[in-house]
């Protein structure tokens, strides 16, 4: 116990004492500074606790880190929200996010540069809500992206479309099992064939909590636990929105799968049919 915490205090008082909104120019807009309230405060993912190391540094308390107390209280958070598309998941992880910057706590957001339907910018729902965030390839490239001493002033961490990424696991253990920061990552759960998508499951068992949410079937209104490929394609990535899926109550999804299936058999046919023709 004493020399995780001896080891936590060296990367607290690696953090530069001053608040980031002072360093803000250098870090891009997407790192969101927010005034800084020193104090324990209630949020809105469970009970009063503080910063994350780097933020008790700098409000005085990383170095004088003494036993148990402190080494607890750098402890981080995962939260995961799951559901099929337009479910809400990237409206709870802004809200959740700006509910925990609402409290003075540092945020980023991450997406995956896979996903460049409205840019690469920012995060936006499927209603048009949107805010700043880090586009990148993998979660790896996310503290060289910021730097040392930006990443140490990271409170917390949202991730948009995990599911895109490969090192989701591994980042979320990292980032708050070792760093201390409240990480709240939304994803797809399952595909549109409902198998597994990504690392998104690999990451339940480390998670504090679990919330999965439900869309309305497109076709009769229930609620939707799936989502619904409505072309042929089928390789598991495909980037598109309404134009390409629907969120689906279960009977929707079956008799949709059966239509999809009916409908490539008669391509299929089809299409032998013109190669015979022409040979
Ligand atoms: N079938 C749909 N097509 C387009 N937009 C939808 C559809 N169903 C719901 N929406 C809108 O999408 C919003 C949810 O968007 P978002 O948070 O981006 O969902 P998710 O991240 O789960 O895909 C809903 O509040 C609603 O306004
Ligand atoms: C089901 C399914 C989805 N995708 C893609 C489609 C979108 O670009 C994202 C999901 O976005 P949302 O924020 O959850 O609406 O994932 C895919 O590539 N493969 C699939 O099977
Ligand atoms: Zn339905």
């Amino acid at each position: 116990m004493r020399s995780i915490c001896a080891m936590r205090s060296l990367l607290a008082a690696s953090a530069a004492s001053t608040f980031l909104r002072s360093s803000a120019s250098l870090l891009r807009p997407p790192l969101f500074a927010l005034p800084f309230r020193p104090q324990l405060s209630s949020t809105r993912l469970g009970e009063a606790r503080p910063v994350s190391a780097a933020a008790a540094k700098s409000r005085g308390g990383g170095a004088g880190c003494s036993e148990m107390e402190d080494c607890s209280a750098h402890s981080g958070e995962i939260h995961v929200i799951v559901g099929p598309m337009f479910a809400g998941k990237t409206t709870a992880l802004l809200r959740r996010v700006q509910a925990e910057a609402d409290t003075g706590r540092t945020l980023a957001l991450i997406k995956s540069d896979k996903d460049n339907r409205y840019g690469l910018d920012s995060v936006v729902t499927h209603d048009g809500t949107k805010m700043a965030c880090w586009a990148l390839p993998d979660l790896s490239s996310f503290q060289d992206k910021l730097g040392a001493e930006a990443y140490n002033k990271v409170d917390v961490i949202g991730i948009d479309e995990a599911q895109f990424f490969d090192d989701l696991r591994d980042f979320c253990c990292k980032a708050a099992d070792r760093d201390g920061k409240i990480v709240v990552v939304a994803g797809l759960d399952g595909d549109y064939k409902r198998n597994k998508f990504g690392s998104v499951l690999d990451i339940i068992p480390l998670a504090d909590s679990v919330t999965k949410l439900t869309a309305r079937c497109e076709l009769c209104g229930r609620r939707a636990f799936f989502t619904l490929r409505k072309t042929g394609d089928t390789k598991t990535e495909l980037i598109g929105g309404a134009d390409v899926y629907m969120p689906v109550c279960r009977q929707h999804y079956l008799d949709g799968q059966i239509v999809i299936e009916a409908t490539r058999i008669v391509l299929d046919l089809e299409r032998s049919t013109v190669t015979s023709d022409l040979k």
